[in-house]
């Protein structure tokens, strides 16, 4: 225990946390996780409590790496009347993660190093997660110039990522050219797959439910056409693509057949079209209006096994917070978008854990690991071993609890899943060694 004893030392300049009694990947007896100097630096049964040591008490909780959201829109700059790198960034800590990938289509747009360093910056001022900027890949997200990648992939806020996010990159000339630009540059792109022409109007999932309520619909073909053409881009690019909130049954399909021709190419799920459905159109709410729009049971199976089976690479939460006035209001006019950095892991455990579909390990997997990977982080989604960076999250699977909007951190209070109870919650988020969450509590 000597070398071990050396680096305990070590790791109490910072202050250290010593997480008593916690289920790695939920997984054999509880231990004791000693961590200082941003890592970890033991794990055992009955470790001593150093002198001075930050103790969390987990009794038996579930702990996994930090969770990594590939899909956030924070608001700041623009809209700070609904969310702001804080007030997002605290929000991202209550629900585990420790890195989060902030869309560009804010107001002024992300499309310049100016603003992606900002928003790198201030992250790192607020410090409760890794806010890391997503890029515009066309200028002002209009679609028709690419924007300087390059310059916004080494500024400070070393951007990985370029998603005009909210727009579709619909014009097939320019998606393969950001495609060819993407893998020289070594930086993803990732697609908000929605062909313009087939949406126009459209505010509800084409199907029986918008036809009974006479709401213009959003088909399924209007994503899984981009889905199946930006397949094919890559493949002819050689580059890799990412396609944001993946929403239907024959999205999962396409997945399937692409990565079985070699096709780099991975793909997200929403929390919300992991559990809800069109039937919540009925009441006419706005806090159900999301795009893709929620869509019919048969598709939130099919994403559920998508997941399960990893056609579907990871769970993202396009947390998109909005303005009271922008959602309670007359439905075709409200804006899209909904809540779900707090909820996140809460909506897994019950849609994916409780069925048996993915275990603890597989939920560390789909919120941390492979988004991680994809997006090409490597001090997240890291195993839970000595000498690893200290990002982890502790879940207790039978907190019950019941979500209240104005609760949230968040500015905005749209959640979809306002009084909803679920089991599981995160307790306590470290972000490199450092108590960001305890007790449910965000340390500033
Ligand atoms: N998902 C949404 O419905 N809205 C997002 C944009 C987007 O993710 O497409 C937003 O920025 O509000
Ligand atoms: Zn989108
Ligand atoms: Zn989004």
């Amino acid at each position: 225990m000597t070398g071990e004893a050396r680096n305990t030392s070590r790791g109490f300049a910072r202050g250290g946390v010593l997480i008593r009694g916690a289920r790695l990947y939920g997984e054999g007896e509880p231990q004791d996780v000693l961590i200082g100097d941003g890592e970890i630096l033991a794990i055992g049964a009955g470790l001593d409590v150093p002198e001075g040591a930050e103790v969390v008490e987990a009794g038996g909780q579930v702990l996994l790496p930090g969770f990594v959201d590939l899909h956030t829109h924070l608001r700041e700059p623009g809209r700070e009347d609904t969310e702001t790198i804080e007030s997002g960034s605290a929000a991202a800590a209550l629900g585990g993660y420790t890195a989060v990938f902030a869309m560009a289509n804010t107001s002024p747009v992300a499309d310049s190093v100016v603003i992606t360093d900002h928003v790198w910056r201030r992250g790192q001022e607020v410090g409760l997660v890794d806010v890391h900027p997503v890029g515009a890949v066309t200028v002002g997200l209009a679609g028709k110039q690419l924007a300087e990648m390059a310059t916004m992939a080494s500024g400070v806020g070393k951007v990985k990522m370029f998603s005009d996010d909210g727009h579709c990159v619909d014009d097939p000339l320019i998606m393969r050219r950001a495609l060819e630009y993407s893998s020289s540059l070594g930086v993803l792109i990732a697609q908000h797959a929605e062909e313009p022409r087939l949406t126009v109007g459209a505010v509800a999932h084409e199907g029986p439910t918008a036809a009974r309520l006479g709401l213009a619909g959003w088909p399924r073909a209007a994503e899984e056409s981009i889905v199946a053409r930006d397949a094919l881009l890559a493949r002819d690019a050689g580059a890799r693509v990412h396609i944001c909130h993946a929403s239907t049954a024959g999205t999962v399909e396409l997945m399937k057949w692409a990565r079985g021709q070699g096709i780099s190419i991975t793909a997200e799920v929403t929390p919300h079209h992991l559990l809800l459905d069109d039937s919540r159109l009925e009441t006419y709410d706005a806090v159900n209006k999301v795009n893709p729009p929620l869509r019919e049971r048969s598709d939130v199976e099919a994403l559920r096994k998508g997941l399960a089976e990893g056609v579907i690479d990871c769970v993202a939460t396009d947390h998109a917070p909005h303005a009271e006035q922008d959602k309670c209001c007359e439905f075709s006019a409200a804006r899209p978008g909904m809540l779900g950095l707090e909820t996140a892991l809460a909506i897994v455990a019950q849609t994916m854990v409780e069925p048996g579909l993915l275990d603890w390990r597989g939920v560390a997997k789909v919120m941390s690991e492979r988004p991680a990977e994809i997006v090409g982080l490597t001090d997240q989604g890291r195993p839970i071993a000595v000498g690893e960076p200290a990002n982890l999250t502790l879940v207790d699977p039978q907190r019950e609890w019941t979500v209240r909007g104005p609760e949230l951190a968040s500015i905005a209070a749209n959640t979809p899943f306002e009084a909803m109870t679920f089991a599981a919650r995160v307790t306590t988020t470290l972000l490199r060694g450092r108590v960001t969450v305890r007790d449910g509590q965000v340390q500033r």
